[in-house]
């Protein structure tokens, strides 16, 4: 029981993942919050301490299609979600309707599907969190970038690289896209251009580049090429950690928000 005395119930879905089993051992270790579920696609009915090899822990990994039953049964107060887009699309409404407040990282989420995750959080009145990244850093990194637009306004080309591990599955990264549209956003509007081949001559676009390769954990950098000079801003994560850590204040952060509403990491930061 954590000094407020309030214990946050939270479920993991991509439990067995890179993300999901670093944010259950995070959990294990923070005051205030305990593993409700935990729910993955493989490893259905194992205890998911011996799956992520950190020993027993008495919750089974459950088929994410039991969703809803599960979260009601643990008395679950919030899911964490880093799995791929296709299934945040399909369990984050899921888990909404059930009364359960979200904290959403996963990444490549389509306008679409963005619209049915925002549309059953206003419906059955939960909170969620939802950010491409959870790091402190990168969210320091996002007021720089909207901070340089202020200054350099249209007077400068502006180009983003991320590059990150070899068995991501989405590109651009969400990071770069986040980055490419608060960018946007402050210079009224831009039009975004993912990589370039063949003829293409640069116009007031924001470029966009991936790179994937060996176990890079998370690179992005935002240039802004002036004819004479450049100004590059850059965050590179060192680990995991610095996501996860994010992800667990969120999780504890949300319960205590006004319900209903999407709120940013920033916002969690009090940035
Ligand atoms: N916002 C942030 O700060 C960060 C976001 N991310 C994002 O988080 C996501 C996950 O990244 P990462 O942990 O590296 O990826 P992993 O592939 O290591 O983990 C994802 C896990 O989710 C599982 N999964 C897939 N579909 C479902 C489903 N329907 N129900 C339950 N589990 C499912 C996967 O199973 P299987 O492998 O069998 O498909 C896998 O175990 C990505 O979108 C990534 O971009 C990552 C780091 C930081
Ligand atoms: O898949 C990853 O690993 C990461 N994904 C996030 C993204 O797509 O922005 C955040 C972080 O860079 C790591």
């Amino acid at each position: 029981m954590s000094e407020s005395g309030i214990e946050v119930r939270a479920a993991v879905i991509g439990a067995c993942g890179r993300m999901g089993s670093l944010i259950i051992q995070r959990i294990l270790a923070t005051e205030g919050i305990t593993l409700s579920a935990a729910f993955d696609v493989a490893f259905i009915g194992e205890d998911v301490g011996d799956v992520i090899r950190i020993g027993k822990l008495d919750v089974p990994v459950s088929d994410s299609k039991d969703l809803v039953s599960v979260l009601k049964e643990t008395k679950t107060d919030v899911v964490i979600d880093f799995t791929i887009a296709a299934a945040t699309a399909v369990n984050a409404p899921a888990a909404a309707s059930a009364g359960v407040n979200l904290v959403i990282g996963t990444t490549g989420i389509s306008p679409e599907q963005r619209a049915l995750i925002d549309e059953a959080i206003a419906k059955y009145n939960v909170g969620a969190v939802i950010s491409t990244n959870y790091s402190i850093g990168v969210n320091v990194f996002f007021k720089l970038l909207e901070e340089a637009a202020k200054y350099l306004r249209d007077d400068y080309d502006i180009e983003i690289i991320e590059a990150h591990h070899n068995q991501k599955k989405d590109a651009p990264s969400g990071t770069a896209m986040t980055a490419a549209e608060i960018l946007s956003e402050a210079l009224g509007g831009k039009e975004l251009v993912f990589g370039r081949e063949g003829l293409c001559p640069r116009g007031k676009e924001i470029g966009i580049h991936a790179v994937r390769g060996g176990d890079i954990i998370g690179d992005h950098t935002a240039m802004f090429i002036g004819n004479s000079e450049r100004i590059e801003l850059r965050h590179q994560a060192h680990t995991r950690e610095i996501f996860v850590g994010g992800a667990v204040l969120a999780a504890k952060w949300i319960n205590a928000q006004e319900k209903g509403k999407v709120y940013s990491m920033t916002e969690v930061l009090g940035f």
